[in-house]
């Protein structure tokens, strides 16, 4: 089913369209990579998304009763089950990886489970399957300070999951990770994307191959290409504007 569906949106800033009559559609589950040029709108689109950035024109409309997200607040739009991974991890760098999955378990959404939350045995097999999934079982113990750059990330996506979004956004996962990560990042993005909406937005065209993913190329804020990134890598106009620069 259509999970979040855009159309006609535009929003400029002092005369600059940085979004252009914007239209997409975005299924649950899926797994979606946004791939585009320096001011494609990549970061405009997901502003848009999450209500941080109002647009001047166009719908968005979510879920089943195709709620309009514009009349949302932000943090109605969150509790709504969106998710929003930023580049930089913010994780609490003095508490241990299992007490940061427990403060982001503590803290979702839902009305019953900050009411309900309790140090139950529930909670503990959450954190342990979490810290599967993301890759950190053996590191539940540790410092979130002291992992790597990319652990960092694993962990942030896992606090996110923690919320069990059923969208999740995440700005260029890629940066700043050894190969190794990023595969492993991968491999976290696709086991998430089984059961809900993931939208990767990604530069690194290595990654966006190993995602194995319907690709949506922006260009001036608006769909230039979309499909399999063998489609959009071979179409002529994509090659000019961002490919063969
Ligand atoms: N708040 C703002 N005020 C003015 N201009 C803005 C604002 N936000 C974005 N823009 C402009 O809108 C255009 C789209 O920017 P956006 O950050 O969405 O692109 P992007 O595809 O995310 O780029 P990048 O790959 O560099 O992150 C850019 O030209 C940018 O300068």
């Amino acid at each position: 089913m259509t999970l979040l569906e855009v159309s006609g949106v535009s929003v400029s800033f002092d005369g600059f369209r940085a979004i252009n009559n914007l239209s997409l559609q975005i299924g649950e589950p899926e797994l979606r990579a946004v791939i585009g040029p320096n001011g494609a709108g990549k970061t405009t689109f997901m502003d848009i998304i999450t209500g941080k950035t109002r647009p001047d024109e166009g719908r968005v409309s979510w879920g089943e009763r195709n709620l309009s997200l514009l009349s949302m607040s932000e943090s109605q739009i969150a509790r709504e089950g969106i998710g929003r991974k930023f580049q930089k991890p913010t994780v609490f760098e003095a508490q241990s990886v299992r007490e940061n999955l427990a403060l982001a378990l503590k803290n979702k959404r839902g009305p019953f489970d900050v009411l309900f939350y309790r140090k139950t045995a529930e909670g503990g097999q959450r954190i342990e399957a979490i810290a599967e999934e993301i890759g950190l079982t053996a590191h539940l113990t540790r410092r979130a300070g002291e992992l790597s750059h990319g652990q960092k990330q694993w962990l942030e996506i896992g606090m996110l999951l923690a919320q069990d979004p059923r969208l999740l956004l995440v700005d260029e996962p890629a940066a700043g990770m050894t190969p190794a990560e990023r595969e492993q990042t991968t491999d976290i993005l696709k086991r998430a994307a089984r059961t809900r909406a993931v939208i990767v937005v990604e530069h690194d065209m290595e990654f966006v191959r190993r995602l194995d993913c319907k690709v949506t190329v922006l260009h001036e804020g608006s769909v230039l290409a979309e499909g399999s990134l063998d489609h959009v890598t071979r179409n002529q106009d994509v090659i000019d504007v961002y490919l063969g620069r």
